[in-house]
């Protein structure tokens, strides 16, 4: 890292520290309103601001205010996340920055970050209180770590365009580390995360980004050619794309979703994917009265709850210090509200699904406890018996519950619920 590049990454995270925005928002913008900066400064700002979040825990107990000392704190991720030698910045040092000394106490300060939970899950407090009512300290440290890993990239073949053997060996002429996802029928996964997003086989929509633990959850929706389903939080459409292509492009998928913008973002990829089956709606909210045109009409609905996305920290390491107690607590009511709406549009003998990327109990198991509790008219169908009869050998019991320890995937839970 050069001067130039260092201030720069100081810059941009003095917002980033915060944590008032996504960090890839501010990131993005900063990036835009900085177009002279080259290629291999903009990796190393990124990088390093990542490291930077990644780190968060450790450099807060160093430095004092982060955000305020933002050139400190973007030499410190250099040392603790991006296995830079002091020596190698140790010219970049400034009067404000202090002496290198700072900076070897970093490392020698290794083995107490190490004996701190907060430290060596690199876990705000208040998740780890969260996460201590469920899981022994041990199960929390082997959470916090497997997210510090960064994330492979995944793509799901449209099977409109092909199948997935044929796909993958002729990517594998050209990356030849992409493999098979060992679970999801559809996925590859490219270990090195190419940059694919002008790729031919992108642009034609035989493939799309999707991580494998999102494919599984839409192999559970299990739509089929000629159904009506209802993908009520459809969102830029990673699932509502999978179910489509599920569907063979027949029948009628309904994509609601309360922004705008993220089914803007659907349209384009809908026609890449070559689907003409499915229709985007923006709701005003769950009680919406234009969706009582399907009450008991579904024959599946899948809820893609808004969620504190805590399954996705290896690719949105920030979101722990944007999510609190209090923004946990208004999600819980909204999904619960949502799960009870949706509930409502599912035929006799259909099928509903409710999902999140949060690997919290109370979003997951114990919404599904409360929904079921409240609605006798729906019973729980076992997930792990759904996906051998998809011939998908993974059993996670009667959820489906991916996490990143084990299953290399983003953190995923889902329940599936039939109408009697
Ligand atoms: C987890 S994201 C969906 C991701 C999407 N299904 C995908 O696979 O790419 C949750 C979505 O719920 C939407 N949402 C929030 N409140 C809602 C509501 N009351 N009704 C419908 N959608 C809602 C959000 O706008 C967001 O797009």
């Amino acid at each position: 890292m050069n001067q130039t590049q260092l201030n720069h990454t100081a810059a941009v995270l003095a917002k980033i520290l915060t944590f008032n925005d996504p960090a890839n928002v501010v990131l993005s913008n900063y990036l835009r309103n900085n177009r002279k900066l080259g290629r291999a400064d903009r990796h190393e700002i990124a990088e390093t601001a990542f490291a930077a979040i990644r780190h968060y825990q450790k450099i807060a107990a160093a430095i004092r205010r982060p955000h305020v000392q933002a050139r400190k704190a973007a030499l410190a991720a250099l040392v603790l996340g991006r296995s830079v030698n002091i020596s190698q910045i140790e010219e970049l040092l400034n009067e404000e920055d202090g002496k290198k000394e700072f900076l070897s106490s970093l490392k020698a300060r290794k083995a107490e970050f190490l004996g701190s939970l907060n430290t060596a899950t690199e876990l705000p407090e208040w998740l780890i209180d969260v996460l201590k009512t469920h899981w022994s300290d041990e199960e929390i440290l082997a959470f916090g770590r497997s997210v510090t890993q960064p994330a492979p990239l995944d793509v799901r073949v449209n099977t409109l365009n092909g199948k997935r053997d044929k796909i993958l060996a002729q990517l594998q002429t050209e990356f030849p580390n992409a493999i098979a996802t060992p679970f999801a029928p559809n996925g590859i996964r490219f270990p090195n995360k190419p940059a694919l997003n002008k790729h031919p086989l992108f642009l034609d929509g035989t493939i799309e980004v999707q991580d494998e633990g999102s494919q599984l959850l839409a192999q559970l929706v299990g739509a089929k050619r000629g159904e009506m389903v209802v993908d009520f939080c459809a969102g830029a459409g990673g699932k509502t794309l999978a179910i489509g292509a599920q569907m063979a492009n027949k029948g009628r998928i309904y994509a609601f979703d309360i922004a705008e913008k993220r089914l803007a973002n659907l349209k384009p990829r809908m026609t890449r994917a070559g689907l003409t089956n499915i229709h985007p709606e923006k709701i005003s909210n769950e009680h919406d009265p234009r969706i009582a045109r399907l009450n008991g009409k579904a024959d599946r609905v899948l809820v893609d709850a808004p969620c504190s996305g805590l399954g996705t920290l290896r690719r949105n390491p920030d979101l722990k210090y944007r999510q609190s107690p209090e923004t946990l607590a208004n999600l819980l009511k909204q999904q619960q509200s949502i799960f009870q709406a949706a509930s409502q549009l599912v035929k006799s003998g259909g099928r509903l699904v409710y999902a999140t990327c949060s690997i919290l109990p109370e979003e997951n198991e114990m919404q599904v406890a409360e929904f079921l509790k409240n609605n006798s008219d729906f019973e729980l169908v076992n997930c792990a018996e759904l996906l051998v009869a998809q011939k998908i050998d993974l059993d996670t019991g009667e959820f489906l519950k991916m996490n990143t320890a084990e299953h290399n995937t983003d953190g995923f839970f889902a329940a599936v619920l039939q109408r009697k």
